[in-house]
C-alpha cells in the first residue's frame, strides 16, 4: 500500500532501527482531533486499549474517548504519564508552554521520549520548559491518520536513540505514510504542505463540486463525482511512476475539453499554491518565535 511506505531516513548518526514491541505504553496529552485520529489508527493496526492513557481536562472529551476506544483517561496530565515509553503532546501550540511545565517534574522522573504534534513549537524550547534535554520527536501528522491515509513528517533531536526513532516511526505508520526530515525548519514546510494540506483539497473539493452544480449536475451527482475523481488521481499519482505533468498530459487532448479547463486554471492556480504553502510555512514560522519566547 502506497500510504504505508516510509522514506526510512533517521537523522545523521543513526544507524538501523530495532524492532519495537507492540506492549509499550503511550500517553497521550490532549485528547482531540489528532489524538482520536492517532488513537483510532493505531487499534487497527494492533495496538491494545490498554497501551493508552490519555490526559484531557474536559470530563465530555474523556467520556467519549474511553466509551469510543475503551482507552484509560485521565483529568490530571502528570497522571496520565506515569510509566509510559512515549508521551504524546496534543494540545494547541499556545498550550504546551504552560502544560509541559506543568509536568516537567513528572517528566525529568520518568524520561519517556517526548512526541510534539504541536504545529510551529521548536524541540529546544520544549526542552527548555522541561528543564533537561530529554529526546523529541517533532512529528506533524494530518487529519487523514484517522483513516490510515495519513502523511507525517518527522524530526528527531540528536537525543533521540535508534529504538526511540523506530518507535515514533511505527506509530506514525500505523496511520499512513512517514518522512524524516534532517533540518528542523523544514518542519515549518511539512506544516505548510501536509499538515494544512487536507483543508486546501476539501476547499478545492467545494469548489469543484460547486461548478458542476452551477453547470446543472445535482449536488449528490457533483459531489461523487468529484470525490471520486480526486481519490483516483491520488490513487493514480502515487501508484503510477510518472509524473503529475505525464499523468495530466494523458488527460488533455490538443483542442479538447481538458485543454480549455486547464487554461483557465493556469491563470492562478500554481502562484495560488506557492502563496498558500508560503504563507503556512511563515505562520508556523511566526508561531514558533512567539510561542517559544513566551515561557
Ligand atoms: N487538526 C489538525 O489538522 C492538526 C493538528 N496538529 C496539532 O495537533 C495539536 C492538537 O490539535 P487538535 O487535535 O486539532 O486540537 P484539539 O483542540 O481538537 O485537541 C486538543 C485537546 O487538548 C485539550 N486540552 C486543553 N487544555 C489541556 C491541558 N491543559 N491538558 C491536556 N489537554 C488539554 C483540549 O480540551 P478543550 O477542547 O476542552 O480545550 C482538546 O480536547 C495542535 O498542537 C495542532 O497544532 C498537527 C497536525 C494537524
Ligand atoms: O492549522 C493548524 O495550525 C494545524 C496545524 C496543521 C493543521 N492544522
Amino acid at each position: 500500500m502506497p500510504h504505508k511506505t516510509s522514506s526510512k531516513t533517521p537523522p545523521k548518526g543513526k544507524s538501523p532501527v530495532t524492532p519495537v514491541s507492540k506492549a509499550r505504553k503511550l500517553a497521550i496529552i490532549g485528547g482531540g482531533n489528532m489524538a482520536s485520529s492517532l488513537i483510532g489508527g493505531l487499534l487497527q493496526d494492533g495496538w491494545k486499549a490498554k497501551q493508552f492513557r490519555v490526559a484531557d481536562p474536559n470530563p465530555a472529551q474523556r467520556d467519549l474517548l474511553s466509551e469510543r476506544f475503551g482507552v484509560a483517561a485521565y483529568a490530571d496530565n502528570s497522571e496520565a504519564v506515569q510509566g509510559a515509553d512515549g508521551v504524546v503532546l496534543a494540545v494547541k501550540p499556545q498550550m504546551l508552554g504552560g502544560v509541559v511545565a506543568e509536568l516537567a517534574p513528572a517528566l525529568r522522573k520518568t524520561r519517556p521520549l517526548i512526541i510534539s504534534i504541536a504545529a510551529g513549537v521548536r524541540a529546544a524550547d520544549i526542552q527548555r520548559w522541561i528543564g533537561e534535554p530529554l529526546p523529541v520527536v517533532r512529528v506533524m501528522p494530518n487529519t487523514p491518520a484517522l483513516v490510515a491515509a495519513g502523511a507525517s513528517g518527522l524530526y528527531a533531536t540528536p537525543e533521540v536513540n535508534n529504538v526511540q526513532i523506530d518507535f515514533a516511526e511505527s506509530l506514525m505508520r500505523a496511520v499512513g505514510l512517514v518522512v524524516w526530515v534532517q533540518q528542523e525548519s523544514l518542519m515549518d514546510v511539512v506544516t505548510g504542505l501536509s499538515g494544512s494540506g487536507p483543508a486546501y483539497l476539501f476547499l478545492v473539493l467545494e469548489a469543484m463540486e460547486d461548478a458542476a452544480v452551477a453547470q446543472g449536475l445535482d449536488r449528490r451527482t457533483a459531489r461523487l463525482l468529484t470525490l471520486q475523481t480526486v481519490f483516483g488521481a491520488a490513487k493514480m499519482a502515487l501508484e503510477s511512476e510518472d509524473t503529475p505533468a505525464t499523468l495530466r498530459s494523458h488527460v488533455t487532448s490538443p483542442g479538447g475539453t481538458t485543454a480549455a479547463g486547464i487554461r483557465e486554471l493556469e491563470r492562478g492556480l500554481r502562484s495560488l499554491f506557492y502563496e498558500a504553502v508560503d504563507a503556512a510555512t511563515a505562520r508556523s514560522q511566526a508561531m514558533a518565535n512567539h510561542y517559544g519566547a513566551e515561557e
